[in-house]
Protein backbone atom coordinates (compact mmCIF):
# COMPACT_ATOMS: atom_id res chain seq x y z
CA UNK A 1 0.00 0.00 0.00
CA UNK A 2 1.17 3.67 -0.42
CA UNK A 3 0.89 5.72 2.57
CA UNK A 4 1.45 9.63 3.31
CA UNK A 5 3.70 10.94 6.13
CA UNK A 6 3.43 14.68 6.75
CA UNK A 7 6.10 15.94 9.27
CA UNK A 8 9.23 13.88 7.92
CA UNK A 9 11.48 17.29 8.68
CA UNK A 10 11.05 16.19 12.43
CA UNK A 11 12.27 13.99 15.06
CA UNK A 12 9.38 11.74 15.11
CA UNK A 13 8.24 11.76 11.24
CA UNK A 14 11.99 10.91 10.38
CA UNK A 15 12.04 8.30 12.73
CA UNK A 16 8.45 6.65 11.11
CA UNK A 17 9.90 7.67 7.37
CA UNK A 18 12.78 4.66 8.21
CA UNK A 19 10.10 2.43 9.94
CA UNK A 20 7.94 2.63 7.09
CA UNK A 21 10.50 2.32 4.29
CA UNK A 22 11.54 -0.82 6.25
CA UNK A 23 7.82 -1.90 6.60
CA UNK A 24 6.78 -4.89 4.53
CA UNK A 25 3.05 -3.75 3.74
CA UNK A 26 4.33 -0.89 2.54
CA UNK A 27 5.01 0.14 -0.64
CA UNK A 28 5.59 3.76 -1.55
CA UNK A 29 5.60 6.49 1.60
CA UNK A 30 4.55 9.54 -0.44
CA UNK A 31 6.06 12.51 1.79
CA UNK A 32 4.48 16.31 2.58
CA UNK A 33 5.41 19.26 3.72
CA UNK A 34 3.86 22.89 3.96
CA UNK A 35 1.40 24.51 1.41
CA UNK A 36 3.02 27.05 0.72
CA UNK A 37 6.40 25.26 -0.32
CA UNK A 38 6.95 23.72 -3.46
CA UNK A 39 8.57 20.34 -3.77
CA UNK A 40 12.04 19.84 -1.88
CA UNK A 41 14.27 17.57 -2.28
CA UNK A 42 14.73 15.52 1.05
CA UNK A 43 18.33 14.92 0.29
CA UNK A 44 18.57 19.36 1.26
CA UNK A 45 17.03 18.60 4.38
CA UNK A 46 17.71 15.08 5.40
CA UNK A 47 20.92 13.78 4.04
CA UNK A 48 21.93 11.00 6.18
CA UNK A 49 19.10 9.60 4.86
CA UNK A 50 20.65 8.99 1.32
CA UNK A 51 17.30 9.25 -0.62
CA UNK A 52 16.79 10.77 -3.42
CA UNK A 53 12.63 11.64 -2.98
CA UNK A 54 10.76 14.59 -2.63
CA UNK A 55 8.90 16.45 0.27
CA UNK A 56 5.79 17.21 -1.84
CA UNK A 57 3.77 20.74 -1.00
CA UNK A 58 0.58 20.01 1.54
CA UNK A 59 -2.47 18.89 -0.53
CA UNK A 60 -5.01 17.13 1.38
CA UNK A 61 -6.85 15.75 -1.97
CA UNK A 62 -3.20 14.65 -3.08
CA UNK A 63 -2.50 12.71 -0.32
CA UNK A 64 -6.34 11.02 -0.49
CA UNK A 65 -5.30 10.36 -4.14
CA UNK A 66 -2.15 9.12 -4.14
CA UNK A 67 -2.50 7.31 -0.77
CA UNK A 68 -4.17 4.49 1.38
CA UNK A 69 -3.84 6.72 4.80
CA UNK A 70 -1.90 9.47 6.08
CA UNK A 71 0.56 10.00 9.11
CA UNK A 72 0.27 13.39 10.82
CA UNK A 73 3.98 13.70 12.72
CA UNK A 74 3.90 17.69 12.93
CA UNK A 75 4.02 19.64 15.72
CA UNK A 76 0.61 20.74 18.45
CA UNK A 77 -2.61 22.36 16.52
CA UNK A 78 -1.56 21.71 12.94
CA UNK A 79 -4.18 18.67 12.58
CA UNK A 80 -6.35 20.72 14.05
CA UNK A 81 -6.55 23.15 11.10
CA UNK A 82 -5.99 20.55 8.59
CA UNK A 83 -8.08 17.11 9.52
CA UNK A 84 -11.24 17.97 8.32
CA UNK A 85 -10.70 16.47 4.86
CA UNK A 86 -9.85 13.56 5.77
CA UNK A 87 -12.31 12.99 8.69
CA UNK A 88 -14.99 14.23 6.28
CA UNK A 89 -13.98 11.48 3.72
CA UNK A 90 -13.66 9.08 5.91
CA UNK A 91 -9.71 8.82 4.66
CA UNK A 92 -7.37 7.22 7.51
CA UNK A 93 -5.63 9.15 9.76
CA UNK A 94 -2.65 8.31 12.54
CA UNK A 95 -1.36 11.58 13.98
CA UNK A 96 1.18 11.75 16.67
CA UNK A 97 0.33 15.45 17.45
CA UNK A 98 -1.88 15.50 20.92
CA UNK A 99 -4.73 17.34 19.39
CA UNK A 100 -7.36 14.23 19.19
CA UNK A 101 -6.03 12.65 22.41
CA UNK A 102 -8.71 14.92 24.75
CA UNK A 103 -11.90 16.79 25.41
CA UNK A 104 -12.12 20.12 23.44
CA UNK A 105 -11.90 21.95 26.97
CA UNK A 106 -9.10 19.73 28.17
CA UNK A 107 -7.13 20.33 25.16
CA UNK A 108 -7.63 23.85 25.39
CA UNK A 109 -6.58 24.42 28.70
CA UNK A 110 -3.93 21.87 28.88
CA UNK A 111 -2.22 22.57 25.03
CA UNK A 112 -3.71 26.62 25.30
CA UNK A 113 -4.48 25.98 21.81
CA UNK A 114 -8.32 25.42 20.15
CA UNK A 115 -9.39 22.36 20.43
CA UNK A 116 -10.91 20.38 17.10
CA UNK A 117 -14.62 20.53 16.44
CA UNK A 118 -16.18 18.07 18.75
CA UNK A 119 -17.91 15.88 16.21
CA UNK A 120 -14.60 15.20 14.27
CA UNK A 121 -12.93 14.60 18.19
CA UNK A 122 -16.04 12.05 18.61
CA UNK A 123 -13.96 10.00 15.46
CA UNK A 124 -11.06 10.00 17.13
CA UNK A 125 -9.96 6.55 18.49
CA UNK A 126 -7.42 7.29 21.37
CA UNK A 127 -4.33 4.06 19.96
CA UNK A 128 -2.69 2.71 23.55
CA UNK A 129 -1.36 -0.13 21.37
CA UNK A 130 -1.26 -2.71 23.88
CA UNK A 131 -4.46 -2.26 25.06
CA UNK A 132 -7.21 -1.21 22.72
CA UNK A 133 -7.37 -2.28 18.80
CA UNK A 134 -7.24 0.47 16.02
CA UNK A 135 -9.01 -1.81 13.46
CA UNK A 136 -12.50 0.00 12.30
CA UNK A 137 -10.77 3.32 13.11
CA UNK A 138 -10.22 6.13 10.60
CA UNK A 139 -8.59 8.32 13.10
CA UNK A 140 -6.45 7.15 15.45
CA UNK A 141 -4.77 9.49 17.80
CA UNK A 142 -1.23 8.35 19.04
CA UNK A 143 -0.58 8.42 22.67
CA UNK A 144 1.85 11.11 24.38
CA UNK A 145 5.30 9.88 24.97
CA UNK A 146 4.91 10.39 28.92
CA UNK A 147 1.70 9.37 28.82
CA UNK A 148 2.95 5.93 27.07
CA UNK A 149 5.05 4.62 29.88
CA UNK A 150 3.19 5.99 32.75
CA UNK A 151 -0.07 4.32 31.71
CA UNK A 152 1.84 0.85 30.88
CA UNK A 153 3.77 1.33 34.40
CA UNK A 154 0.19 1.64 36.07
CA UNK A 155 -2.32 0.00 34.33
CA UNK A 156 -2.12 -3.66 35.64
CA UNK A 157 -2.29 -2.01 39.14
CA UNK A 158 -5.07 0.26 38.51
CA UNK A 159 -6.64 -2.14 36.50
CA UNK A 160 -6.87 -5.02 39.03
CA UNK A 161 -7.78 -2.16 42.11
CA UNK A 162 -4.45 -2.95 43.88
CA UNK A 163 -3.21 0.69 45.06
CA UNK A 164 -4.93 3.47 46.60
CA UNK A 165 -5.51 5.71 43.26
CA UNK A 166 -5.03 8.69 45.50
CA UNK A 167 -1.54 8.04 46.14
CA UNK A 168 0.13 7.59 42.78
CA UNK A 169 2.86 9.62 42.15
CA UNK A 170 5.15 9.83 39.16
CA UNK A 171 8.52 11.22 38.74
CA UNK A 172 8.85 11.29 35.07
CA UNK A 173 12.28 12.07 32.80
CA UNK A 174 13.13 12.79 29.28
CA UNK A 175 15.39 13.08 27.00
CA UNK A 176 15.43 16.05 24.64
CA UNK A 177 14.54 14.57 21.69
CA UNK A 178 11.09 14.66 23.46
CA UNK A 179 11.04 18.57 23.01
CA UNK A 180 11.08 17.71 19.05
CA UNK A 181 13.61 19.78 16.87
CA UNK A 182 13.11 23.05 17.49
CA UNK A 183 16.05 24.69 19.83
CA UNK A 184 14.80 26.72 23.11
CA UNK A 185 16.68 27.70 26.35
CA UNK A 186 16.48 24.66 28.14
CA UNK A 187 17.30 21.85 25.42
CA UNK A 188 20.49 24.55 24.40
CA UNK A 189 23.66 21.79 24.41
CA UNK A 190 25.01 24.11 27.47
CA UNK A 191 22.09 24.02 29.87
CA UNK A 192 21.15 20.56 29.05
CA UNK A 193 24.67 18.98 29.28
CA UNK A 194 25.42 18.36 32.29
CA UNK A 195 22.22 19.22 34.10
CA UNK A 196 18.61 18.20 35.04
CA UNK A 197 15.77 20.25 35.11
CA UNK A 198 12.19 20.18 36.28
CA UNK A 199 10.15 21.97 33.69
CA UNK A 200 6.45 22.13 33.59
CA UNK A 201 5.60 21.06 37.33
CA UNK A 202 1.83 20.26 37.53
CA UNK A 203 1.54 21.57 34.01
CA UNK A 204 2.35 19.01 31.93
CA UNK A 205 0.41 18.32 29.22
CA UNK A 206 0.47 14.33 29.27
CA UNK A 207 -1.31 14.61 33.35
CA UNK A 208 -4.93 15.00 31.83
CA UNK A 209 -4.53 12.44 29.50
CA UNK A 210 -3.08 9.47 31.64
CA UNK A 211 -5.60 10.61 34.01
CA UNK A 212 -8.55 10.37 31.02
CA UNK A 213 -6.85 6.79 30.44
CA UNK A 214 -6.03 5.39 33.89
CA UNK A 215 -9.92 6.55 34.91
CA UNK A 216 -11.44 4.15 32.36
CA UNK A 217 -10.04 1.21 35.05
CA UNK A 218 -10.82 3.15 37.90
CA UNK A 219 -13.26 6.38 37.66
CA UNK A 220 -12.49 7.26 41.44
CA UNK A 221 -9.05 7.96 40.26
CA UNK A 222 -8.22 11.47 40.95
CA UNK A 223 -5.09 13.75 39.23
CA UNK A 224 -2.01 12.43 39.73
CA UNK A 225 0.99 14.27 40.99
CA UNK A 226 3.70 14.40 37.98
CA UNK A 227 6.73 15.93 37.74
CA UNK A 228 8.92 15.78 34.26
CA UNK A 229 12.65 16.22 34.39
CA UNK A 230 14.53 16.73 31.21
CA UNK A 231 17.84 14.22 31.20
CA UNK A 232 21.00 15.32 28.89
CA UNK A 233 20.24 12.33 26.39
CA UNK A 234 18.92 12.64 23.55
CA UNK A 235 16.40 9.82 23.49
CA UNK A 236 14.09 7.81 26.31
CA UNK A 237 12.15 8.29 29.18
CA UNK A 238 11.92 6.81 32.58
CA UNK A 239 9.02 7.05 34.45
CA UNK A 240 9.06 5.97 37.80
CA UNK A 241 6.02 5.73 39.63
CA UNK A 242 4.90 5.21 43.29
CA UNK A 243 1.66 4.53 44.74
CA UNK A 244 0.46 2.94 47.96
CA UNK A 245 -0.78 -0.80 47.81
CA UNK A 246 -4.18 -1.65 49.35
CA UNK A 247 -3.80 -3.31 52.99
CA UNK A 248 -4.30 -6.74 51.66
CA UNK A 249 -1.92 -6.45 48.54
CA UNK A 250 0.66 -8.99 48.25
CA UNK A 251 3.71 -9.32 46.25
CA UNK A 252 1.63 -12.42 44.46
CA UNK A 253 -1.25 -10.67 43.80
CA UNK A 254 1.22 -7.58 42.57
CA UNK A 255 3.23 -10.07 40.54
CA UNK A 256 -0.46 -11.96 38.92
CA UNK A 257 -1.42 -8.44 37.89
CA UNK A 258 1.58 -7.80 35.64
CA UNK A 259 2.03 -10.93 34.53
CA UNK A 260 -1.72 -11.30 33.57
CA UNK A 261 -1.45 -7.83 31.78
CA UNK A 262 1.77 -8.41 29.84
CA UNK A 263 2.23 -12.41 29.38
CA UNK A 264 1.20 -12.19 26.05
CA UNK A 265 2.14 -8.39 24.94
CA UNK A 266 5.15 -8.44 22.16
CA UNK A 267 6.46 -4.81 23.54
CA UNK A 268 5.25 -4.90 27.23
CA UNK A 269 7.81 -6.92 29.38
CA UNK A 270 7.42 -6.84 33.05
CA UNK A 271 10.10 -7.89 35.56
CA UNK A 272 9.23 -7.93 39.49
CA UNK A 273 12.12 -6.60 41.05
CA UNK A 274 14.50 -6.20 38.01
CA UNK A 275 14.81 -2.19 37.09
CA UNK A 276 15.20 -1.84 33.72
CA UNK A 277 18.07 1.07 32.43
CA UNK A 278 17.34 3.17 29.16
CA UNK A 279 19.93 1.62 27.13
CA UNK A 280 17.83 -1.46 27.08
CA UNK A 281 15.11 -0.21 25.04
CA UNK A 282 16.85 2.88 22.87
CA UNK A 283 16.30 2.23 19.26
CA UNK A 284 12.86 -0.48 20.17
CA UNK A 285 9.23 -0.46 20.45
CA UNK A 286 9.70 -2.04 23.70
CA UNK A 287 8.71 -0.63 27.25
CA UNK A 288 10.49 -2.37 29.67
CA UNK A 289 8.88 -2.46 33.12
CA UNK A 290 10.40 -3.32 36.68
CA UNK A 291 8.20 -3.15 39.73
CA UNK A 292 8.22 -4.15 43.47
CA UNK A 293 6.49 -3.79 46.59
CA UNK A 294 7.93 -2.76 49.51
CA UNK A 295 7.33 -4.71 52.54
CA UNK A 296 7.85 -2.06 55.15
CA UNK A 297 6.10 0.98 53.42
CA UNK A 298 3.34 -1.20 51.65
CA UNK A 299 4.32 1.29 48.61
CA UNK A 300 4.88 -0.34 45.55
CA UNK A 301 7.57 1.53 43.19
CA UNK A 302 7.31 0.60 39.41
CA UNK A 303 9.64 1.65 36.86
CA UNK A 304 8.91 1.85 33.31
CA UNK A 305 11.52 3.07 29.71
CA UNK A 306 10.74 3.72 26.82
CA UNK A 307 12.52 5.03 23.26
CA UNK A 308 10.48 8.07 23.39
CA UNK A 309 10.57 8.38 19.44
CA UNK A 310 9.15 4.82 18.72
CA UNK A 311 7.43 3.21 21.54
CA UNK A 312 6.51 6.66 22.81
CA UNK A 313 5.98 8.00 19.08
CA UNK A 314 6.65 6.41 15.54
CA UNK A 315 6.88 2.81 17.07
CA UNK A 316 3.33 2.91 18.45
CA UNK A 317 2.03 4.74 15.52
CA UNK A 318 3.11 1.55 13.75
CA UNK A 319 1.52 -0.39 15.70
CA UNK A 320 -1.54 1.48 15.47
CA UNK A 321 -0.93 1.25 11.48
CA UNK A 322 -0.51 -3.00 12.14
CA UNK A 323 -4.36 -3.22 13.41
CA UNK A 324 -5.85 -0.70 11.13
CA UNK A 325 -4.76 -2.85 8.50
CA UNK A 326 -4.80 -6.39 10.56
CA UNK A 327 -1.10 -6.97 9.24
CA UNK A 328 1.18 -8.53 11.71
CA UNK A 329 1.09 -7.06 15.41
CA UNK A 330 4.72 -6.86 15.10
CA UNK A 331 5.47 -5.92 11.48
CA UNK A 332 8.45 -3.56 10.62
CA UNK A 333 9.13 -3.40 14.19
CA UNK A 334 11.79 -6.14 14.40
CA UNK A 335 14.50 -3.64 16.17
CA UNK A 336 17.14 -4.15 18.27
CA UNK A 337 18.80 -1.91 20.45
CA UNK A 338 21.44 0.15 19.82
CA UNK A 339 24.65 -0.61 21.58
CA UNK A 340 26.75 -0.57 23.26
N1 LIG B 1 9.49 13.98 19.98
C1 LIG B 1 8.84 13.06 20.67
O1 LIG B 1 9.45 12.30 21.43
C2 LIG B 1 7.35 12.92 20.55
C3 LIG B 1 6.58 13.79 19.81
N2 LIG B 1 5.20 13.64 19.77
C4 LIG B 1 4.39 14.56 19.01
O2 LIG B 1 4.58 14.28 17.63
C5 LIG B 1 4.56 15.49 16.87
C6 LIG B 1 5.89 15.68 16.14
O3 LIG B 1 6.91 15.80 17.14
P1 LIG B 1 8.41 16.07 16.79
O4 LIG B 1 8.80 15.28 15.61
O5 LIG B 1 9.18 15.93 18.04
O6 LIG B 1 8.35 17.61 16.38
P2 LIG B 1 9.38 18.45 15.50
O7 LIG B 1 9.25 19.85 15.99
O8 LIG B 1 10.71 17.83 15.50
O9 LIG B 1 8.76 18.36 14.03
C7 LIG B 1 7.53 18.94 13.68
C8 LIG B 1 7.22 18.62 12.23
O10 LIG B 1 5.96 19.20 11.89
C9 LIG B 1 6.11 19.92 10.67
N3 LIG B 1 5.09 20.97 10.61
C10 LIG B 1 4.87 21.95 11.52
N4 LIG B 1 3.82 22.71 11.13
C11 LIG B 1 3.37 22.19 9.95
C12 LIG B 1 2.33 22.55 9.05
N5 LIG B 1 1.51 23.56 9.29
N6 LIG B 1 2.15 21.80 7.94
C13 LIG B 1 2.98 20.74 7.67
N7 LIG B 1 3.99 20.36 8.48
C14 LIG B 1 4.19 21.08 9.62
C15 LIG B 1 7.52 20.47 10.74
O11 LIG B 1 7.93 20.87 9.46
P3 LIG B 1 9.12 21.97 9.25
O12 LIG B 1 10.39 21.24 9.51
O13 LIG B 1 8.98 22.37 7.84
O14 LIG B 1 8.86 23.05 10.22
C16 LIG B 1 8.25 19.22 11.25
O15 LIG B 1 8.45 18.31 10.20
C17 LIG B 1 4.29 16.62 17.86
O16 LIG B 1 2.91 16.89 17.90
C18 LIG B 1 4.76 16.03 19.18
O17 LIG B 1 4.17 16.62 20.25
C19 LIG B 1 4.58 12.61 20.38
C20 LIG B 1 5.28 11.70 21.10
C21 LIG B 1 6.73 11.82 21.28
C1 LIG C 1 11.45 16.66 26.61
C2 LIG C 1 10.15 17.30 26.23
O1 LIG C 1 10.03 18.51 26.18
N1 LIG C 1 9.14 16.48 25.93
C3 LIG C 1 7.83 16.95 25.52
C4 LIG C 1 7.03 15.73 25.19
C5 LIG C 1 5.60 16.02 24.82
C6 LIG C 1 5.20 15.82 23.40
O2 LIG C 1 5.84 15.17 22.63
O3 LIG C 1 4.09 16.43 22.95
P1 LIG C 1 2.60 15.93 22.88
O4 LIG C 1 1.91 16.67 23.97
O5 LIG C 1 2.12 16.29 21.55
O6 LIG C 1 2.57 14.46 23.11
C7 LIG C 1 7.17 17.75 26.66
O7 LIG C 1 7.46 17.47 27.82
O8 LIG C 1 6.31 18.59 26.36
Amino acid sequence: MNVGLVGVTGYGGSVLYELLLRHPNVDKVNLYGHSQKVAQALEEVLPQLRRRDSILPYDSADIMKNNDMVFFATSAGVTTKLAQPFIENDFPVIDLAGDFRLKADVYEKWYKKPAPQSDYLAKAHYGLADFTSSKGSKYVANPGCYATATILALAPLVKNHLIDPSSIVVDAKSGTSGAGKKLSQSTHFSQTNENLQLYKVNQHQHIPEIVQELQKWDKDLPYIQFTTTLLPLTRGIMASCYAKAKSDVTEEKVQEAFSQTYSDDTFVNATEGIFPNLKQVIGTNFCDIGYQLNPVTHQIVIVSVIDNLLKGAAGQAIQNFNQMFEFQPDAGLDLIPVLP
